[in-house]
């Protein structure tokens, strides 16, 4: 009797101790005494759970709520129990140019089972993987690069103009396009010929068939990232137990990308061994990667902080990398690309005022002779730089929180006194739309970027503020090459035609998260040859089509079938060439 007394006593001693401990741990401590409690809260249950910030990274809200809370509570957020969003300048500055480290959130862009530059965690190994590749991403090197310029030769002039020309021909009419695909293939041609070369890289561009069949694969992923990135530890035992929270088709999805990047790796390494492949040079990215992987071998061997990733698995740590190069490359530039166009396609005198700019180049992009203009001549264009600035702005597409983890024992942000080990993270979306440097920030005004828009002052705080590749020793390593293709395509288009909507349903709904897109991941767009505007034929469609953006087709509400459209496209132009 008094034994079972004494083991109930007990064990009620140790329940209270549990919930007293508990409550004081998880509900006073989380609440008032952790130096987080004078942060500001994105909602009262922040201080408890991550509920809250889950709920609405799942609902995929998480820019514009965050934004508000920004607008409403100042530059530095409490979003869950170890989770801080931050806004301006100066949290910027401390954290992504002092350099704090990446989460795990990031080794889900791991692939092949080991890490790359971009999953990389620490900043000792981040910086020798960086080291190996970044003199052939620099603005100097790319711009002098001769594979770059023979690459863009064959991309813009003998697959791209080609393929807009064929969709403008005077015997069919003007047809419609799905832009948006064919500017994926345009920059995935134009970074995987960098990274592999022209002839082991990819022809999207005209490659139809294989480019739709690629983009469904990748697309099929875009909306599965959550459960890995946010509850890794969940998924793991979730696919242990055979419940895996992911349909099957994003694993499938995932492998048969997988092998793609593979098999363009082990191409290349065959050309590479060739005598012509070694005269050529122009897997500019793989062969700076290989040697720098050999270099590190020779030098340091066993004993390098590398050794048990990118040197003991030699093949899996080149396409690793690679592959995070390529779908980096591509889809960002992309996007922008279908925003840009979108743009331009609403102002009829602003194409105009870009293709005077364009061809006031002594060497140029225009028909009858296009020739590649001098990359410097090209970078130092006004408009054409503050159209595609204003595009990064408005539409970034890596508009997300880029997250990061405060050192130990703490740091100071904005004011506050930040523990170690919290995650931490700003947002492009957020800096861009900074009231006092961009004014009326959800209009898209390019003039924001012209020399002699702003004073010095207003100048420099808008560019502090753009952040569209992100900044510090993590920030974007392809900014220089997205730049250069990005100037070199748009010269290519608008030197030779005009652009015009005729379906941008969903394009206004830019998808919300870590990396944006079109909501419906589509543009139909129609463009207009301009040598043939100045030689109209006989048929009356020959002329420019009247806009009206945000409204499908044409002034018209038609269905949206492709053979009627195409027709009544022909029938709605009715402005002249004067217009142009
Ligand atoms: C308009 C085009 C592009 C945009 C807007 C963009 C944006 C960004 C941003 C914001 C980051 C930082 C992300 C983070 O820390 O979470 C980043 C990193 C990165 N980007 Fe880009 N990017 C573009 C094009 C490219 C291209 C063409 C490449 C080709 C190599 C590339 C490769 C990378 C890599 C490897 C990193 C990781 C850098 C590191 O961790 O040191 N990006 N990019």
């Amino acid at each position: 009797m008094t034994m079972a007394l004494s083991t109930s006593v007990v064990t009620t001693v140790a329940a209270v101790t549990v919930f007293v401990f508990w409550v004081y741990q998880y509900v006073i401590h989380s609440a008032y005494l952790t130096p987080l409690a004078p942060v500001p809260k994105a909602h009262w249950s922040v201080p408890y759970s991550r509920l809250w910030i889950l709920a609405i990274r799942f609902r995929r809200t998480e820019n514009r709520t965050l934004h508000a809370l920004h607008q409403r509570l100042g530059p530095v957020i409490q979003v869950a129990p170890y989770e801080l969003s931050v806004d301006g300048v100066d949290c910027v500055r401390a954290v992504y140019v002092g350099g704090f480290e990446k989460p795990v959130w990031y080794s889900v862009f791991e692939n092949y089972g080991v890490p790359c530059m971009f999953s990389a965690r620490g900043s000792a190994e981040h910086s020798l993987r960086k080291r190996m590749i970044s003199n052939v991403y620099s603005k100097s090197f790319i711009q002098a690069s001769r594979a770059v310029s023979e690459h863009a030769s064959i991309i813009l002039l003998d697959r791209l103009l080609p393929t807009i020309r064929q969709s403008t021909t005077i015997q069919h009419g003007p047809q419609k396009l799905d832009v948006h695909s064919l500017f994926l293939a345009t920059t995935m041609d134009f970074i995987s010929s960098y990274v592999f070369g022209i002839d082991n890289g990819t022809n999207f561009i005209q490659q139809t068939g294989y480019r739709g069949h690629w983009l469904e694969l990748y697309q099929s992923r875009n909306d599965y990232g959550f459960y890995d990135q946010e509850l890794p530890a969940l998924t793991r035992l979730a696919r242990r137990l055979g419940i895996p929270l992911c349909p099957r088709f994003v694993d499938d999805a995932n492998a048969e990308l997988s092998q793609w990047c593979k098999e363009m790796c082990n191409s290349t390494l065959q050309s590479l061994s060739t005598p012509e492949g070694k005269t050529k040079a122009d897997a500019v990215v793989m062969s700076a990667l290989l040697g720098g992987l050999e270099k590190e071998r020779v030098i340091k061997g066993t004993s390098s902080l590398l050794y048990p990733t990118a040197l003991a698995h030699h093949s899996l740590s080149v396409a690793s990398e690679l592959f995070d190069h390529v779908l980096a490359g591509q889809e960002t530039a992309g996007v922008t690309l279908t925003y840009l166009t979108w743009r331009l396609s609403q102002s009829l005198p602003l194409q105009a005022e870009l293709r005077r700019e364009l061809l006031s180049l002594d060497q140029n992009l225009g028909y009858p002779s296009p020739i590649l203009p001098g990359a410097k001549k090209l970078d130092s264009l006004p408009l054409l730089h503050a159209v595609i600035m204003e595009t990064l702005r408005l539409h970034a597409p890596i508009p997300g929180a880029q997250p990061r983890q405060t050192p130990y024992p703490s740091c100071r942000l904005g004011g506050y006194t930040v523990p170690g080990g919290v995650r931490v993270a700003a947002m492009a979306y957020t800096l861009h739309r900074d009231e006092k440097a961009f004014p009326d920030p959800e209009h898209w005004d390019h003039t924001r970027w012209l020399p002699g828009y702003a004073n010095d002052d207003e100048r420099r705080a808008r560019q502090k503020l753009f952040w569209a590749f992100g900044s510090g020793g993590r920030m974007c390593i392809g900014s220089n090459f997205a730049m250069h293709e990005l100037k070199l395509i748009v010269a290519a288009i608008y030197s030779n035609f005009t652009s015009h909507i005729v379906d941008d349903e969903g394009v206004a709904e830019q998808t919300d998260g870590y990396t944006s897109r079109p909501a419906k991941e589509r543009l139909y767009g129609c463009l207009r040859n301009l040598r043939a505007l100045r030689f109209p034929s006989t048929d009356g469609y020959l002329a420019m089509i009247p806009l009206v953006p945000g409204h499908g087709y044409f002034g018209t509400h038609a269905a949206p079938d492709h053979q009627s459209s195409s027709l009544q496209l022909i029938k709605l132009c009715t402005t002249t060439i004067n217009t142009v």
